[in-house]
């Protein structure tokens, strides 16, 4: 497989693919050239000229797939395929849900009113009277069932303003019964039909029309923040996804699997966290660093749960990475810890760790209130890398954790974080960009 090693001085506004090289089409390069200029404004470059080092990687399979190498060692920026005859870009997952991302952010940006206090203006209660406590009701009820199934996060939540908080326990409550149906006691009874029908109550919900009260609170969240259907809409698509695979070809539609499953996630829960006043990330910075929490956590939940998905005939690792380490579906079944496993699980790890990376740049973004449950939850789940390390790799037998102790030593030094990094403050900025 030839690889041309390309070396390019210039702007971060003038990069794009086609200066890279001259396939892949329009669309192509204009996602390229935004991908780039994203990651190099989430880290604050101080000079608006850098060097550039982009390794294309030319494949000569078909469909023909170029791939340009992140810059600062991350996952691929793009990877172009092309299909043989006509030329014409297919997009890469990461792509795809880059442009989900860029919509995600206008509309946030379209409809996001800032109050005198700096934060999200929260429509008011519109409900017909006698009904709020009705609503009342249904977001305790949402705030039980998150305090039961995910009580670290619980805690987390109980760090947010009021309104924020209820907004969070709703959403949870979505997602946790959204994924209940593919991975819960009736999951063999679920069909393409039974989410087509879950996915009309989603609509109803979004257009006032709760089925029940667990939806009557999100549908309340939903006229209140800036929160689209969209990542609902995708997660349900990852629970058909679910239903009609049980193994991923590479890692292109592994990242597709993780963002329906949990970058949804990230994007939902952006417009309710809100963005700092101070920052200056860009809205598309901070959604993306929340797709990166996302794919990082599943990536995660993934690697931990390798033994658990295999007795279930499931194998979420990219295929052709397996077949590149000598590993095959039987080693896994198997599960034997061999030096094999333990190479390409390296590999696994460090790709989560990059996610995890890409992350933490946004969580400094976030509104103030919402930085120490979202380093909490980072810190926590990052861990369980750690852990995997520590049990040598075995994820067929041992299920990796973070202990009781060390959960409660990783309040403080979120707290820590959440205060210590902050967006610059403005004159910080601009020393930034002089220099
Ligand atoms: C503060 C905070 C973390 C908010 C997110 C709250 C929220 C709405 C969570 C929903 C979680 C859920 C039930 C998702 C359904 C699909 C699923 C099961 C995904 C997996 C989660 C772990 O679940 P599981 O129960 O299997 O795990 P354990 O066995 O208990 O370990 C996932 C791995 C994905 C979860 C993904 C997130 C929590 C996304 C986090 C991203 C943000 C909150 C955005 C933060 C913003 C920036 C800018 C970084």
């Amino acid at each position: 497989m030839p690889v041309a090693l390309v070396w390019v001085a210039a702007s971060a506004k003038d990069l794009s693919f086609c200066e890279l090289h001259n396939h892949g089409g329009h669309l192509a390069s204009r996602l390229a050239g935004t991908n780039i200029n994203r990651k190099f404004s989430l880290a604050r470059r101080p000079s608006a000229r850098f060097f550039a080092k982009a390794a294309l990687e030319v494949s000569s399979s078909n469909p023909t797939s170029e791939k340009v190498s992140g810059f600062n060692g991350f996952q691929e920026l793009c990877s172009v395929r092309t299909d043989g005859g006509s030329g014409k870009p297919l997009l890469s997952s990461e792509q795809k849900v880059y442009e989900v991302v860029l919509k995600q952010a206008a509309m946030v940006n379209r409809e996001a009113k800032v109050g005198d206090n700096g934060l999200l203006d929260v429509k008011p209660d519109l409900v017909p009277p006698g009904t709020l406590q009705l609503l009342e009701d249904a977001y305790e009820r949402c705030g039980e069932v998150c305090a039961e199934y995910a009580k670290t996060f619980y805690l987390g939540t109980l760090l947010m303003t009021p309104e924020r908080r209820r907004a969070i326990w709703a959403i949870y409550v979505w997602c946790r019964r959204t994924d209940k149906l593919v991975d819960g006691p009736n999951a063999s009874h679920i069909t393409p039909m039974a989410l087509d029908r879950w996915e009309q109550r989603l609509e109803d919900l979004f257009n006032g029309r709760p089925y029940d009260m667990l939806d009557a609170a999100l549908s309340d969240t939903v006229s209140k923040f800036p929160v689209d259907i969209q990542p609902f809409r995708d997660m349900i698509e990852g629970m058909r996804m679910d239903l009609r695979k049980s193994h991923y070809k590479n890692f292109d539609e592994l990242y597709l699997y993780c963002y329906y499953v949990a970058g949804t996630v990230g994007l939902m829960s952006v417009p309710i966290m809100g963005i700092s006043q101070d920052s200056h990330a860009t809205t598309e910075d901070v959604y993306s660093a929340a797709l990166a929490l996302g794919i990082a956590n599943q990536l995660t939940n993934i690697l931990r749960d390798v033994g658990e998905d295999s007795r279930r005939g499931r194998i979420y690792l990219p295929q052709d990475e397996l077949a590149r380490s000598g590993l095959s579906d039987e080693d896994i079944f198997s599960g034997k810890v061999t030096d094999k496993w333990r190479s390409f699980m390296k590999g696994q790890i460090r790709r989560a760790r990059k996610f995890f990376d890409e992350a933490e740049k946004g969580v400094t973004e976030l509104d103030k209130a919402s930085r120490w449950p979202v380093w909490a939850s980072l810190i926590l789940y990052r861990q369980i890398l750690d852990a995997i390390e520590a049990n040598d790799y075995d994820n067929f037998t041992k299920r990796a954790y973070v202990g009781k102790v060390k959960k409660l030593l990783t309040l403080p030094v979120a707290y820590t974080r959440a205060v210590i990094y902050s967006p610059p403050t403005s004159k910080l900025a601009q020393i930034e960009r002089i220099y």
